[in-house]
């Protein structure tokens, strides 16, 4: 497990741990794991050059010392230096190992270095950088159109200017790394779009924090989390015993997305998959999935995929069985919030909207949602009173008792027509085998985008293939 932690959290911890250490001690440990990340990036030290971007806080202090380290080592190290007040004990570090110093003046270097040090600020920054930040920044590391930089960026702790706890990014500027090498745990911003994709690759040094940590509410789930979840027949079982689950997607209009539905479903998870809706659709199912039978008994339903405007009918009709359910694309319009039974009684269910149905459900705009993506999620759950998928390059698995897990799986190649209908299948299917929504949900988005990382080898897929590979992924697993 990926666990991600407030910036509150890792102060507190850090605050017991530094109490059983000397001075100075979490600093050179985060320095050290810094210098060697920069190290293993530079592939080298002699001739290397390394520039430093310091601001006044502790975030500066690691960069100053990893530049001690990397100086002592052979590199020509350089810090320039934003503020009037840094790390002092850091700058006389980097001194005494032979490296120098500047102000920022505004004029840039004459020759580029190999790599530029972020440590502008760390957890204790405000979004945003400065404009003298923001100058030095582009001066180092210039881009050009296409965002393309001949120098590489490594981010200490977190990017400077990224919403640390929340993963916005500000409306000015901040920084964009190639690497980020963070300290402890990881930060919410490491995981959740969208600024993790201004991280870069993430390396997380241990500097001893663990035991100090509470319980993460910001996790992603790793392929020996998502093995340990997976359900597998017993010795005894039979088709009902390993649950049946019944697909209602699909209408006259969209007549693939049932297909893709269904072939989700007959990932090979559950026991039994049954289709129930429109004829046509019906006929095509049986062609391409002979396995799958109709109307009858199930543990779960997926509902909505490419469905018409009888969708709100086929929603009411799976809620009127009490099993747990998918609520997918067409169904979403028809949700009262909170979901709820006939009767009033609460029934599990997962909601799989992406942005722009999100931004529906809730009566807000896109590109709200998209911008704030863990917090809309987290609404959406709390409101719904139940899970929440909100699909997207990470997508997240919002509870409604605030805890999110982040599925960090899948290529760019998966944001293609029908891989949502897939994925709905699949989490129907992880219901109907008796897996609680929010591990359903997580596990069917790992293993749709490990899927469809398979599948496509770098390549373009079709959501077809992403259904077809999901038994791959769990042998694998199983493995
Ligand atoms: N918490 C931990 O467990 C550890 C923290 N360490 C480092 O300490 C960092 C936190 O240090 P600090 O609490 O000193 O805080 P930061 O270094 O993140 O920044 C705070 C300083 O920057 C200024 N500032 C805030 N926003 C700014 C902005 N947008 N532009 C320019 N200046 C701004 C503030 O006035 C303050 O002086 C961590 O990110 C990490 O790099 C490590 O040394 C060791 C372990
Ligand atoms: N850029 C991306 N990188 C990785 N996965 C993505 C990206 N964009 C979308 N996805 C995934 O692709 C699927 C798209 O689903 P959805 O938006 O419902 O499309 P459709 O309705 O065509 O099936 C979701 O699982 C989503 O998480
Ligand atoms: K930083």
């Amino acid at each position: 497990m990926r666990a991600a932690h407030t910036e509150a959290q890792v102060r507190d911890a850090e605050a017991a741990l530094a109490s059983t250490l000397a001075d100075g001690a979490l600093m050179q440990r985060a320095a050290t794991g810094l210098a060697y990340a920069v190290l293993g990036l530079l592939g080298g030290a002699y001739g290397r050059r390394v520039v430093l971007l310091v601001g006044s806080g502790a975030n500066g202090g690691d960069a100053l010392h990893a530049g001690a380290l990397l100086a002592r080592r052979g590199v020509a190290v350089e810090a320039v230096l934003l503020s009037e007040a840094v790390h002092a004990e850091g700058l006389a570090a980097l001194r005494a190992a032979g490296g120098r110093d500047r102000g920022w003046d505004g004029t840039g270097p004459r020759r580029l270095p190999d790599v530029v040090v972020d440590g502008i600020v760390g957890i204790g920054g405000r979004p945003g950088l400065k404009p003298d930040a923001a100058a030095a920044l582009a001066a180092y590391a210039p881009e050009d159109d296409t965002g393309a930089r001949p120098v590489q960026v490594v981010a200490v702790d977190v990017p400077s200017g990224v919403e640390v706890d929340t993963g916005r990014l500000p409306d000015g500027a901040h920084v964009r790394a190639d690497l980020t090498v963070t300290f402890g745990t990881h930060k919410v911003a490491h995981l959740v779009d969208p600024a993790s994709p201004a991280c870069g690759a993430v390396h997380l040094v241990d500097i001893g924090l663990g035991p100090h940590l509470p319980p993460a509410d910001v996790v992603a789930l790793q392929a020996d989390d998502v093995a340990a979840l997976l359900p597998r027949p017993g010795r005894a079982a039979h088709k009902y015993t390993r649950g049946v689950v019944g697909v209602r997607a699909g209408s006259g209009r969209y007549p693939g997305a049932g297909l893709l539905a269904v072939a989700g479903a007959a990932s090979g998870l559950a026991g039994m998959v049954r289709y129930v809706g429109d004829p046509t659709v019906l006929d095509r199912v049986r062609e391409a999935h002979p396995e799958v039978v109709g109307v009858g008994r199930v543990q779960s339903w997926t509902v909505g995929s490419g469905g018409d405007n009888r969708a709100g009918a086929a929603l009411r009709a799976a809620l009127a069985d009490e099993v747990p359910l998918v609520v997918d694309a067409e169904a979403l319009r028809h949700l009262d919030a909170p979901v709820r039974a006939e009767d009033g009684s609460s029934v599990p269910a997962v909601l799989t909207p992406h942005a722009g149905e999100l931004a529906s459900l809730l009566g807000v705009e896109r590109a709200d949602v998209e911008a704030d993506q863990l917090a809309y999620a987290r609404r959406a759950a709390q409101r719904y009173d139940t899970v929440v998928l909100l699909k997207g390059p990470h997508s997240l698995v919002a509870h409604p008792d605030g805890r999110v897990r982040v599925n960090t799986t899948g290529p760019s190649w998966l944001a293609t027509a029908g891989a949502g209908d897939v994925l709905a299948g699949l989490v129907g299917a992880l219901l109907a085998t008796g897996l609680d929504p929010f591990d359903a949900a997580a596990v069917g988005s790992w293993l749709h985008g490990a899927a469809a990382t398979y599948a496509s080898q770098g390549g373009p897929i079709v959501a077809s293939d992403v259904a077809d590979a999901v038994g791959e992924v769990v042998r694998s697993l199983l493995a």
